[in-house]
């Protein structure tokens, strides 16, 4: 007999928990065929706290509505001038100042160094302790530059690149991101869990 432990089967494929649509066209970019899963558009609240902290609280919250296997992900946008703010509040700080009240976060300081960070949560169902994965990219803060399609995108800029992460090609910006670390991470524990599908999945 093999030493290894036996596939755990799941009652369904993984559902991908997300209210935006630009991250989930980056997910499936990067996951391709690898992990089957299914993506489910719903709007978890946005939660107070560390980073890892809010991941996996959207984990629990995402797979009791799910009943069933999930991956979340959170991210933030830290500049280290202000100590990892805005952090996981970036959305609000996009949302209400935009590109260039992100830079005029930074204008009484001299450092404009930044890092982005990637957090998935998987959560094997409602009640189970959820596993993190993260990711992270360090660059800078700069005036936009690039298409303006994917939130801050456009004022990231990250080391060794010229470019912005808005300007960068998407196959590249997928290789090199906190999201593409992240879900290497994903794709590592899923080659060596090798979970199982119940009924090949799709329920
Ligand atoms: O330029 C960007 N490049 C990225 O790679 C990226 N990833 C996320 N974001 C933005 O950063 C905030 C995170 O907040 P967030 O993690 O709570 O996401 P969200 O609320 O949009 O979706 P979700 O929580 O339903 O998954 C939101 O404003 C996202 O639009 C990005 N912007
Ligand atoms: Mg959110």
């Amino acid at each position: 007999m093999s030493g290894a432990a036996a596939a755990r089967v799941l009652p369904k494929a993984v559902t991908f928990v997300t209210g935006n649509a630009k991250k989930l066209e980056e997910v499936r970019a990067i996951l391709g065929s690898s992990i089957p899963f299914q993506s489910l558009k719903l709007d978890l609240p946005e939660l107070q706290g560390e980073p890892e902290d809010i991941s996996k609280e959207k984990a629990r919250m995402a797979a009791s509505q799910v009943n069933g296997p999930v991956l979340v992900e959170d991210t933030c946008l830290c500049f280290n001038a202000l100590k990892g703010l805005p952090g996981p509040y970036i959305k609000w700080f996009l949302e209400k100042i935009g590109h260039e009240g992100l830079n005029n976060l930074l204008l009484a300081y001299e450092d404009k160094s930044a890092f982005a960070t990637c957090i998935f949560s998987l959560a094997l169902g409602p009640g189970e302790e959820p596993i993190t994965f993260i990711g992270k990219t360090a660059g800078k803060i700069v005036p936009a530059r690039g298409p303006t399609d994917f939130g801050w995108d456009p004022v990231f800029q990250p080391d060794g690149f010229e470019q912005t992460y808005a300007e960068i090609p998407k196959s590249v910006k997928n290789q090199i991101s906190h999201r593409g670390k992240a879900l290497a991470l994903v794709k590592e524990h899923f080659a060596a869990a090798n979970y199982k599908v119940q009924n090949d999945g799709l329920a």
